[in-house]
């Protein structure tokens, strides 16, 4: 198309975040939708809370058509410097010392507190039968 696409930081389309100047960074492209947002199947709200961040996965996660992606590179007023990017944190599980709850003071007293009475009631009808089987 001649001439170079502008490329914008992280923090420089992060001030474009209000409904009356709204860029949005979608898989690695800048777009200005501040026209299209009272236009937009979505809502304005869900384009505005996409603004600031990568809303690549906001976007791809609704499925948007072909002619949704059409719309979209009317749009686009350059590309994102992708080092401005935060790289997503990867989820590590939290680390638990006491996973096994099995063995947790807690479950044994829980434990026993379940059988103690059982173990009652099955002496108690032991004795009863036991009685009853001598005295026939
Ligand atoms: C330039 C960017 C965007 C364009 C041109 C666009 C365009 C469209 C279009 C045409 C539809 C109708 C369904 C379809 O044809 O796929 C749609 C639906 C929708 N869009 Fe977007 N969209 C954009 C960005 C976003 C973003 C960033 C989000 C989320 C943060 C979003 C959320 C939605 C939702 C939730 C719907 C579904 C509405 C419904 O079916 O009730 N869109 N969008």
């Amino acid at each position: 198309m001649g001439g170079e696409s502008k490329v914008f930081t992280l923090a420089e389309v992060s001030e474009h975040n209000h409904h009356k100047d709204c860029w949005l960074v979608i898989e690695g492209k800048v777009y200005d939708v501040t026209s299209y947002l009272a236009d937009h199947p979505g809502g304005d709200q869900v384009m505005l809370s996409a603004t600031g961040k990568d809303a690549t996965d906001d976007f791809e996660d609704v499925g948007h058509s072909t002619s949704a992606r059409t719309t979209m590179e009317g749009f686009y007023v350059g590309n994102i410097d992708i080092s401005t990017i935060p790289t997503k944190v990867e989820f590590t599980a939290p680390k638990q010392a006491n996973n096994s709850q099995d063995k947790s003071p807690e479950f044994i007293i829980k434990l026993l507190k379940f059988l103690v009475p059982l173990l009652i009631l099955g002496l108690a009808v032991g004795i009863r039968f036991y009685t009853k089987s001598l005295s026939a």
